[in-house]
């Protein structure tokens, strides 16, 4: 039995949306798969998550106890009195942690003890095209498929809405206060809308020309990322309208400029959305100098993602180059970097089959 869920890369509004701007994400196709095999001779939920850890075993009959705990290390979080580091004890956690909500949430009839919330025993397995931390939503991508996984299990489907609330309860674990991006993507699939909390689907597709950029992982995590630019530039209104203005730039011509002939408009709009990322700090010099060459060669680029307010790693960066053999040139320079076109995945997370 196994589940997938897309990842995804922001296009617009990244930190802005934190201040109530729209954002623009897509889902792309890169997939993270989880799956789960019964062994019925066991008592724990075994997990073996590829490049992730060695596996752990969870007995079933302490999970609601390690719900409990993590719910209120949350909370600990909240107060200020733990990093958002420390909530989870092991990566392993946040999965079993999703399964664990997923069981609570669901209607057992004649539900008595904390006990009947037992799922059965057997092996939860994962892998992923998503590297980690890298922009790219493998937290909520793995999340998504989780809930979907034992959504079919127990035949008990969730709505698409009661998934992305899900998505977003259980992925704060991870990110603490972070945006609806990335559960909004990894659960409608295609390009989405989000601000203030609200997702709004748009039935258009990206087009070609667009490339990913993955520039190794920042030093820097989203979160103190997040905390760095909010300390400099919270009150900062026209900053984050200069951003909106940019984001409903890319709205307005998402679908309409992949059939026109003349310049296209995407390449002003991540010029200028770079330049108001570099002055909030976040594009290191490493993808300064990445972002220049593309430039330089007609095409635009900008830091997709949390960026990094120090260190050298950028995390995700983002193009548009219509001239393929000058991105593949421009690449060329730069053979540390991983690369290649962003496919839009029109499908968020579902079941794969038996
Ligand atoms: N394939 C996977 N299987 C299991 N857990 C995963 C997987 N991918 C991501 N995770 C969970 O998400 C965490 C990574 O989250 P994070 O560093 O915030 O990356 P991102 O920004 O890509 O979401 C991992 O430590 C693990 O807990
Ligand atoms: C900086 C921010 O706007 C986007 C972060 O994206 P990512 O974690 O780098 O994928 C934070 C957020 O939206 O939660």
């Amino acid at each position: 039995m196994q589940a997938r869920a897309p990842g995804k890369v922001i296009l617009s509004g990244e930190h802005s949306v934190v201040y109530g701007a729209p954002a623009l994400a897509v889902a792309i196709k890169k997939h993270t798969y989880v799956s789960f095999k019964p062994v019925t001779e066991s008592k724990t939920i075994n997990t073996l998550f590829a490049g992730i850890s060695s596996g752990m075993h969870y007995p079933l009959h302490a999970l609601s106890h390690l719900k409990h705990k993590l719910d209120n290390r949350f909370e600990q979080f909240l107060k200020g009195d733990l990093p958002v580091r420390g909530i989870m004890s092991q990566p392993d956690d946040l999965l079993v942690y999703a399964m664990t909500t997923l069981m609570h949430h669901l209607p057992v009839p004649g539900r008595v003890s904390s006990t009947s919330y037992l799922p059965m025993p057997g092996r939860l397995l994962s892998e992923s095209d998503l590297p980690l931390g890298a922009g790219m939503g493998s937290s909520a991508s793995a999340i998504a498929a989780t809930l979907v996984l034992f959504e079919h299990l127990l035949d008990k489907p969730l709505t698409l809405d009661q998934r992305f609330e899900m998505i977003r309860f259980c992925e704060r674990l991870q990110h603490g206060r972070g945006s609806a991006i990335d559960a909004a993507t990894v659960t409608y699939g295609g390009l989405n809308h989000i601000q203030a909390g609200k997702v709004a689907s748009i039935d258009q597709h990206l087009g070609a020309h667009w490339y990913w950029i993955f520039t190794g992982s920042p030093t820097v995590s989203t979160g103190e990322c997040v905390q760095s630019v909010r300390e400099h530039f919270e009150d900062d209104t026209a900053l984050w309208n200069a951003f909106a203005a940019i984001t409903r730039g890319f709205v307005d011509c998402v679908g309409d400029c992949n059939a026109s002939e003349t310049r296209n408009p995407h390449i002003d709009l991540i010029k200028e959305n770079h330049r108001l990322l570099q002055r909030i700090g976040v594009v290191p010099h490493s993808a300064l100098l990445l972002i220049d060459a593309i430039e330089a060669d007609g095409g635009a680029a900008k830091i997709s993602g949390a960026g990094a307010t120090r260190g050298d790693a950028g995390g995700l960066v983002i193009a548009y180059q219509p001239d393929e053999q000058a991105m593949s040139q421009v690449m060329s320079q730069f053979p540390g970097y991983t690369w290649g076109a962003v496919e839009q995945d029109s499908q968020g997370a579902c079941y794969v089959g038996d």
